[in-house]
């Protein structure tokens, strides 16, 4: 069989944003996988977001974690500083925590105006592994009941559409559709629960989450009714995402940028919250396992396109990504 990319194929389109229905895939329907492949790869290479569709996860699932953002939030601060981030960038990063320092698109000065409670996979071979009782491996607020299950339920559903939608990014990439699967079938994963206090008034050069690519794979935001996020389009302009109902926002990050030697493009985003209310927003970054080799496809380049990127593993990218952005692990490294 031949491995060759599919066609792209154009989308339906809400503005510049694509709108990608996986259901006839996730359903097992003959001929799915190279039709929404070409779509993904339309969408992938002009615009490095789409609205998802069709990926099954109940709305119920999503308000359980929007309202596990609230009551985590809504929390004093001493109590949520009792689990302040530590070395692996999980717990709670307070407000102006970081100062986004990886943008290749603007020089980042100001501290972000957004505090952020950071999950990773649960598992008791990670709590073994860093030498924590069984079932720590994040840190757990102790005064918010179903906190923690809703969390990790969300957590469960968002890691198996992530590997399901694997093979349609392999195919889009000209790959063979299991090319990835190895370095996913324990991918890695953070759960990101972001609160931006409403902002009337900026300085110059302030965001409520400056303007930045993600380090990951591929970021999954689900639907969100409070307006703020904007994308920066290749012509240089700055598009507004609107909520669609429903639909989650997915973007490439920076290693499917390098493997696809920015076929992919990941593109620039910013978030501010000028809507009047509270914003949450709560990312679900899907990564290769750390181990990964990430080293340019074979699809992906060619004598009129070397490869751009030096090859690396995922872990050491997200080192590097982290210590950049965090200035709590800049301290600790210092000390
Ligand atoms: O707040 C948003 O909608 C986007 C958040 C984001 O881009 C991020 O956390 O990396
Ligand atoms: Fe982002």
């Amino acid at each position: 069989m031949s491995h060759a990319a599919p066609e792209p194929r154009i989308p339906r389109m809400i503005g510049s944003m694509p709108v990608i229905d996986v259901s006839a895939w996730l359903a097992g329907e003959p001929g799915a996988l190279e039709r929404i492949a070409g779509e993904l790869r339309y969408a992938c290479e002009q615009v490095g977001f789409y609205f998802l569709t069709g990926h099954g996860i109940p709305q119920a699932a999503i308000e359980r974690v929007m309202a596990a953002a609230k009551r985590f939030h809504d929390q004093p601060l001493d109590e949520k500083m009792k689990l302040k981030v530590n070395q692996e960038t999980v717990g709670y990063l307070p407000m102006k925590g970081s100062t986004t320092r990886t943008s290749k698109v603007n020089l980042n000065t100001k501290p972000n105006l957004n505090e952020a409670f950071f999950l990773k996979r649960e598992s008791e071979e990670e709590a073994t592994r860093l030498g924590r009782p069984p079932g720590h491996r994040n840190q757990w607020p102790e005064n918010l009941p179903g906190f923690r299950e809703d969390t990790l339920a969300y957590m469960g559903m968002m890691e198996e559409l992530g590997r399901q939608l694997v093979p349609v990014y392999a195919r889009a990439l000209g790959m063979p559709a299991h090319h990835f699967d190895a370095a996913f079938a324990r991918p890695g994963m953070t759960l990101r629960l972001s609160h931006y206090p409403h902002t009337e008034v900026l300085e110059d050069n302030e965001f409520g989450l400056a303007p930045h690519t993600d380090g990951n794979f591929a970021t999954f935001l689900p639907p969100n009714p409070v307006s703020g996020l904007a994308i920066r389009l290749k012509d240089g302009g700055w598009f507004e995402v609107p909520y669609m109902e429903g639909a989650f926002v997915v973007n490439t990050g920076d290693i499917l940028a390098h493997w696809s030697n920015d076929v992919f493009v990941s593109t620039p985003h910013r978030a501010v919250n000028r809507s009047g209310e509270e914003r949450y927003a709560m990312p679900f970054f899907l990564n290769a396992n750390p181990q990964t080799v990430v080293e340019c496809l074979p699809s992906c380049q060619g004598p009129d396109r070397p490869p751009k990127y030096e090859t690396m593993t995922v872990e050491a990218y997200s080192a590097w990504f982290q210590r950049t952005n965090y200035p709590h692990l800049q301290k600790e490294k210092a000390a």
